[in-house]
């Protein structure tokens, strides 16, 4: 059976910016209904690479396919599939809420069967609907982004930093609407830099740095590949001491207590070698995912 064309394909893109090298050849394929997370540190090309498939960019080298069309010539026609937030959303700032969703949604060029249904569950009332947008907070503002993005039912929604500003309540909310896009079998993007959200919600991660991707992987092998967190107590009150080979692993003292981040392939070399010292006691567990992907990018940052 053919496998169906993805959803988003970038063949070798690369952007420069003048001399500035926003991401450089990049490949990336997104299939029909995944929930694709995209992470890196500050800089690393997330906003490039996102206004590069919604078409706000044209790659300088390379090809982006987005529902199989080009998203700067075939803008148009991609518009109504296509949902965004950007990272920095500017609206203007004279028209209300009201009318600045039917502005979108005229440049989306499709009907808005869930605009009401959205604002409700946002708590974007009538009232907050009829204010100018230059008198909303920035969480309303991120609400209304969120409304327009999903507003037309899009097959593709791409979210820059969706949760920045939410208060936890609408994050919630936000949360569920991204399940049921899930379940909907939409395809979503979302950039992030919040590493428990791309846990919760993304099945596969890229990890993007220095305008280059460094992996891409489904979330539950990061989930094996955790590192394992080992407490070792010394009980002789003489405090910090070095701990030879295992000092890798970045030591966190208390007391004569201390505390190590192990990738799961060395643990038992590492046990090995700390058992020499004095220990009276000793626990192991699986540190969380956060802590995975936080090994993840020292790792990508460690690498030449
Ligand atoms: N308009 C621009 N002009 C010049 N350089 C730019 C421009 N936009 C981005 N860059 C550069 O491209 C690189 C990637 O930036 P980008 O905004 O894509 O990163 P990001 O991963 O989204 O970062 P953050 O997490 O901080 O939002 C950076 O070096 C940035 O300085």
């Amino acid at each position: 059976m053919a496998t169906p064309d993805p959803v988003i394909a970038l063949r070798s893109v690369t952007k420069r910016y003048g001399r500035t090298v926003g991401v450089a050849e990049l490949d990336l394929s997104v299939g029909a209904g995944e929930v694709f997370g995209f992470l890196g540190p500050n800089g690393a090309g997330k906003t490039t690479t996102l206004r590069c498939l919604v078409g706000l960019l044209r790659p300088t080298e390379g090809e982006v396919r987005v529902l199989g069309l080009d998203p700067v010539a075939d803008h148009r026609r991609l518009a109504p599939a296509l949902g965004y937030l950007p990272g920095e959303l500017r609206l203007y700032p004279e028209l209300t809420g009201r009318q600045t969703l039917r502005l979108l949604a005229d440049l989306q060029g499709a009907p808005t069967p869930r605009q009401r249904e959205l604002c409700e569950r946002l708590d974007l009332s009538g009232p907050v609907l009829d204010r100018p947008v230059r008198e909303y907070s920035r969480g309303m503002k991120q609400k209304l982004g969120l409304v327009q993005a999903l507003q037309h039912d899009p097959e593709l929604v791409v979210l820059d930093e969706p949760t920045e500003g939410l208060d936890p309540l609408v994050q919630a909310v936000f949360f569920e609407l991204l399940a049921e896009a899930e379940a909907a079998g939409r395809t979503v993007l979302l950039s992030s830099h919040v590493l428990p959200e791309v846990q919760r919600v993304c099945r596969r991660v890229a990890i993007i740095r220095g305008g280059r991707l460094v992996t891409v992987r489904p979330v539950a092998e990061l989930r094996e590949a955790r590192a394992r967190r080992v407490r070792l107590v010394f009980a002789d009150g003489a405090g910090a001491r070095p701990l030879g080979a295992a000092e890798a692993w970045s030591p966190a003292w208390q007391g004569d207590r201390v505390e190590l981040l192990v990738p799961p392939g060395e643990l038992v070399a590492a046990l090995r070698e700390l058992l020499r010292l004095p220990v009276a006691d000793l626990t192991v567990e699986e540190a969380g995912l956060d802590e995975a992907f936080l090994d993840l990018y020292r790792s990508v940052e460690e690498e030449p």
